[in-house]
């Protein structure tokens, strides 16, 4: 029995030599037998394990070799369903061992492989055999990326299998930053943030900082912030999880969702101002900030959201940062002055950009993406007129849209300028508005001192 527990004992402490598969759990088929197994869940406790992605790939483009083999052959009886069955199980070769891969699904959807080999190959197999095959997955992986667009599904579907925490689409933008419109001088400095981020992994594995980036992006609607953030995507191959913060009950929930996101990923947040009312009501009795879901019947028990903005800012602060790296995260707002100092303060959003009204530089930009133009003779009108009036790129962009095939650049520059004019009377109006009433105030207080 001592004999059992010693070999036992030497088994468990090679393999847990294994540092970059974090937790598995490992077991002998039968003490007896020659055979080791090695199993790699798909999630530890709801966090990912990271080394499960790329093996499955590995096994994926292993199997579809094997099954162009079998479709050829089985052709003529089979209807599929063989090949389905077979691509659970995949052997593998590597420098003369040999070793099996199987994969199992539990009731609940959870995904675990099953990697078995013998004894004898043990120290191939731990050493350098699952190091590469995680290594040849991320290569397959970065090379037949595709970037998703995550959002999150609200916790009561959550539970009956691994996609329930995030549904996602396949994220197919056009947006760059090439045509973004905004001061080139701005997109330049935001470019450069983005990419000294991209090549960071030294620098911050140096400086011992989790490999993250917060960007706050701010203005009014329809200035370009989801814009950016699917350029940012687009320009560093990345993957958007768009987390809705309405649909979380408390901070326990978030820490899951924000756990089960991938590297390489952007987590947003739009409109944080409207998630968290963090001007609204505050329960005092807590030391955290409550907050409170906007839309329910505030005074009903059920409907309180309990996600905290310490939850957010924890997570921010890199508590979570042992679980994931090379994510940014991306705040947007419509009223900069009406979030809580916490929460974008320097340091937790690295960068505060500012998407503004659109300026003649941005309307060149548009101008060229738009109508192919660089100049025109109506340009200086537009000029002009843009230096006193507030209006959004996309309100410039829809009137630079080709409504219908017959109208030209000249149509759509005069749709534009007509656009601008009735706006600049509109905020005149407001403006004299604004003094008038002034005005009268003023009056009042003469008339009462
Ligand atoms: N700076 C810009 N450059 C190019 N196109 C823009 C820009 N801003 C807006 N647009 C156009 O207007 C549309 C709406 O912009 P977008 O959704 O990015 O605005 P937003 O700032 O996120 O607004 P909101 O605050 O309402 O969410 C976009 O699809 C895009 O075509
Ligand atoms: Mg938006």
């Amino acid at each position: 029995n001592h004999l059992k527990i010693a070999i036992k004992e030497f088994f468990l402490s090679t393999i847990q030599q294994i540092s970059f598969a974090k937790r598995f759990s490992d077991k002998f088929i039968n003490f007896f037998s020659p055979y080791v197994q090695i199993n790699f869940s798909e999630y530890e406790d709801y966090r990912v394990n990271h080394a499960f992605d790329p093996i499955e790939t590995y096994l994926g483009a292993k199997a579809t070799d094997k099954a162009k083999h079998l479709r050829a052959s089985q052709v003529r009886e089979s209807k599929g369903l063989v090949l389905k069955r077979d691509e659970t199980k995949v052997r593998d070769e590597y420098e003369g061992i040999r070793v099996w891969w199987e994969m199992e699904t539990d009731s609940a959807g959870y995904k675990t492989l099953k990697l078995t080999f013998h004894r004898r190959s043990r120290d191939i197999v731990t050493n350098s055999y699952i190091k590469y095959v995680v290594e040849e997955g991320k290569s397959i992986d970065a090379k037949n990326k595709k970037m998703k667009l995550f959002t999150n599904n609200p916790s009561s579907h959550w539970g009956s299998s691994k996609t329930s925490f995030w549904r996602y689409i396949d994220f197919e933008h056009p947006a760059t930053f090439e045509t973004l419109a905004m001061d080139p001088k701005k997109k330049e400095q935001i470019l450069n943030d983005l990419a000294a981020f991209n090549n960071g992994k030294d620098y911050y594995k140096k400086i011992g900082k989790a490999w993250k980036r917060g960007y706050l992006l701010y203005g009014p609607p329809g200035t370009g912030k989801s814009t950016m953030i699917a350029a940012m995507a687009n320009l560093l191959n990345y993957s958007i999880y768009d987390l809705e913060l309405t649909a979380i009950q408390n901070n326990s929930e978030l820490r899951k969702l924000l756990t089960a996101t991938s590297n390489k990923s952007i987590i947003v947040i739009e409109d944080i101002d409207c998630s968290l009312d963090l001007t609204g009501k505050r329960k005092k009795k807590e030391s955290n900030l409550m907050i409170w879901r906007k839309d329910g019947d505030q005074d009903n028990e059920e409907n309180k959201s309990f996600v905290t903005l310490s939850g957010l800012l924890n997570f921010i602060d890199g508590i979570w940062s042992a679980c994931g790296q090379e994510r940014i995260i991306v705040f947007t707002t419509n009223h900069l002055a009406k979030l809580d100092p916490a929460l974008i303060r320097r340091g937790r959003m690295d960068m505060h950009i500012e998407l503004s009204y659109c300026t003649f530089e941005a309307f060149k930009t548009l101008a060229k993406n738009y109508l192919d133009l660089d100049s025109h003779p109506l340009f200086s009108k537009i000029e002009s007129l843009m230096k006193e009036t507030n209006i959004a790129p996309a309100d410039v962009a829809e009137n630079l849209m080709k409504k219908n095939r017959e109208t030209d650049a000249d149509g759509s520059l005069n749709d534009l300028i007509e656009s601008l004019e009735r706006k600049k009377k509109v905020q005149i109006a407001q403006v004299d508005e604004h003094k008038e009433y002034s005005n009268k105030i003023v009056e009042a207080f003469r008339k009462l001192f």
